[in-house]
């Protein structure tokens, strides 16, 4: 499935050990396929290489962008982003990088689903792999307003 979204430089996470958790995963009934990815800690060639994620409509990337603060040397345009960049996760990659989507690792709620850090393995040629930490954000069952930026093409 092509489920896309761009990577946003963040660094508002600093932690980047992977937690031991329980299994303890978000009960409730988001759209499973339904899942928009946020970098949170990347150099600005580290985003443009690893730009992520699940399609989007660029009108809808718009929409999501205008409610990120662009600050800081690490925050990514996405408009400046290289669309053959772009990285598609699956929904298991997500899950499994969230740990099930546990809520141990609840980082936020927004408007129509919350907002979960996870890691992703990252392998770097020289420097040898590291787990990457990210955002995910899981569209939820019963909102509809996030349809247009979650929308897979
Ligand atoms: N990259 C990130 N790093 C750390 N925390 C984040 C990140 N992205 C989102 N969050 C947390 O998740 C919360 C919800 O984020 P979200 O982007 O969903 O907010 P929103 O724009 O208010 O919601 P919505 O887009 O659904 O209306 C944020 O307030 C923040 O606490």
């Amino acid at each position: 499935m092509g489920i896309h979204w761009n990577c946003l430089a963040a660094d508002t996470l600093s932690r980047t050990s992977v937690p031991d958790l329980d299994s303890d995963s978000d009960s409730d009934s988001p759209r499973d396929s339904i899942l928009k990815l946020v970098d949170v800690d990347a150099s600005p060639v580290d985003s443009a290489e690893y730009s992520c994620c699940f399609t989007m409509a660029t009108a809808c990337i718009s929409t999501w962008m205008s409610n990120v603060p662009i600050s800081g040397e690490n925050n990514v345009i996405l408009g400046a982003l290289d669309n053959s960049k772009l990285r598609d996760f699956t929904y298991e990659e997500l899950r499994a990088a969230t740990f099930n989507f546990s809520m141990n690792l609840l980082i936020g709620r927004g408007g129509f689903g919350n907002v979960y850090k996870g890691w992703l393995k990252e392998q770097r040629s020289s420097k040898g792999a590291r787990n990457r930490p990210i955002a995910v954000k899981r569209l939820n069952g019963t909102s509809y307003q996030g349809d247009p930026e979650f929308t897979a093409i």
